[in-house]
């Protein structure tokens, strides 16, 4: 059986931080805990509006990770510079609206395919390994291996976001041959977006994908499984006060 890889994504530590502008949550602390738990990587989405990550927290993330950074960007040449000052171990090419909530779908490789292969070249000339993120499309799929990334990472938001069985199931085998396509072309792939606790199985169950990467789902639970502790922390440090303590 293929061993399949937890890439965590902790964007989402950074927007409860900067909800408020204070110093905590910080996502260097996460990535540790995410690490200590078994997590094979850590990814950030740096946003051109750095809505959550920031440039400090890339900063930091690159010196204390003991896994290996996944940074996640816009192909512009602000995040080209970037990339190649912090070196991260993997450079995933995104595509990104300013209004959007969240990434809507896979980055156009077709209709961007000069800009993209010149990125690849760029990023891989520095040792970073270059993962595209992109729609299980068979046109996307072949300009992904065209343009020379090594890595796609295939965009599972349509999937999580069927709106019934068959819905889903469509999507899934549009997964499933979209893994065996990139493989067929020397690509090794990897997936993510919008996996959660109740869809992640039938995608982790597909051969041949090297590493899901998960964060806003995570990152809920994490608040949940925690709340408990939080409020018997804070009720204790109270009555050890009123105690004199
Ligand atoms: C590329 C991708 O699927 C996600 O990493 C997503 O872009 C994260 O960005 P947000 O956390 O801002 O949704
Ligand atoms: N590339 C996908 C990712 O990093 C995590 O996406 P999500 O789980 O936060 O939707």
């Amino acid at each position: 059986m293929q061993e399949i890889l937890l890439g965590i994504n902790i964007d989402h530590i950074a927007t409860l931080r900067n909800a408020r502008g204070t110093a905590y949550p910080d996502p260097v602390h996460a990535a540790d805990i995410a690490e200590r738990a078994g997590a094979d990587g850590i990814t950030v989405h740096l946003r051109e509006d750095r809505r959550h990550i920031i440039d400090r927290d890339v900063e930091l993330l690159r010196q204390t990770i003991n896994t290996r950074l996944n940074l996640e960007m816009a192909v512009t040449e602000e995040m080209l510079t970037i990339a190649e000052r912090i070196q991260p171990e993997y450079s995933c090419l995104v595509p990104e609206k300013r209004e959007e909530l969240t990434t809507e779908g896979g980055l156009d490789v077709v209709g961007n395919f000069e800009r993209v292969q010149a990125a690849c070249e760029r990023l891989q000339g520095q040792g970073i390994i270059v993962s595209l993120f992109i729609d299980a499309d068979e046109r996307q799929i072949d300009a992904a291996a065209k343009a020379g990334a090594k890595f796609i990472e295939i965009h599972t938001g349509h999937y999580a976001e069927a709106r019934n069985e068959a819905e889903a199931e469509q999507e899934l085998v549009r997964i499933r041959e979209g893994v065996a396509l990139a493989q067929s072309r020397g690509l090794k792939v990897n997936a993510g977006h919008g996996l959660h606790y109740h869809n992640v199985k039938p995608i982790a169950a597909i051969d041949g994908i090297i590493e899901l990467n998960i964060g806003h789902a995570v990152i809920a639970r994490a608040a949940f499984d925690g709340l408990a502790k939080a409020v018997a922390d804070m009720k204790a440090l109270m009555l050890q006060a009123r105690q004199g303590v």
